[in-house]
């Protein structure tokens, strides 16, 4: 379960450029469920996700992960965290265009410990789950924009991870590779995986494996 409680995001604060990008924002996410947020451009979606991503943290209120508060984590702890239960997907991929496939998709396993054999093992798992397997040697400069997304899919999958964070996934695809993608995240849901999805695309609305759409406006939760 993610639970959010009364969270406030203030960029600048106390600055002539002060602005209140999330407002008493509180939510539940139920464990193996999947939330679209949806809201236009600048309403706080992308804040909203890197907060529970840990990558920003909040200005107050408290956030919770499985019973551990993630608001105040310090740094080390924060990607420790990430490392272990999250995986992330973003609209720019976040790929590095010089390296091949499999070394990219094996780049989050590296701080944690595991032996070469371990990395190639999770990693051929988490290509072969995200329908990439076959250009597991080519540079991700070669590759189309579906493979990219696919290759960052079988990133974020690579540590088995609870909770997957999409921002805008589908911003950069066609039709036909968002509903692949859109596909993936029917696979997810049955793997059990917590789905947070930030989007202004209207394809995720009608799809039978959400469980929640959650509207985001100005920075506040519109019922
Ligand atoms: N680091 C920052 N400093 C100042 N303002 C910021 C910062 N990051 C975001 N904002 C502002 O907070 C608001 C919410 O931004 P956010 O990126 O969360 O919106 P979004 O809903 O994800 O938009 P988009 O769909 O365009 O990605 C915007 O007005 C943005 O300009």
């Amino acid at each position: 379960m993610i639970k959010i409680t009364k969270l406030n995001k203030i960029f600048n604060e106390n600055t002539k450029k002060e602005f209140h990008a999330l407002k008493d924002i509180n939510i539940q996410i139920k464990t193996s469920s999947c939330v679209i947020l949806k809201g236009v451009s600048g309403s706080g979606k992308s804040t909203l996700l890197s907060i529970i991503g840990t990558l920003l943290k909040p200005t107050s209120g408290d956030i919770k992960i499985d019973d551990e508060s993630i608001a105040k984590l310090p740094d080390l702890h924060a990607s420790n965290f990430r490392a272990k239960k999250l995986g992330f997907i973003f609209q720019s991929y976040n790929l590095f265009n010089e390296l091949n496939v499999k070394d990219n998709v094996s780049i989050p396993l590296i701080p944690l410990g595991y032996s070469q054999k371990q990395i190639d093992d999770m990693s051929k798992i988490a290509l072969t789950l995200a329908n990439i397997e076959h250009k597991k040697d080519e540079l991700v400069y070669n590759l189309s924009g579906g493979e990219k997304q696919r290759c960052a899919i079988a990133r974020a999958l690579v540590n088995n991870p609870d909770i997957i964070l999409c921002d805008e996934p589908t911003a950069n695809l066609d039709h036909d590779n968002s509903m692949k993608f859109i596909e993936s995240l029917r696979e997810f849901k049955k793997l059990n995986k917590t789905i947070i999805v930030a989007t202004h695309d209207p394809i995720f609305e009608e799809l039978d494996f959400v469980d929640e759409i959650i509207n985001i406006k100005n920075g506040m939760i519109c019922e």
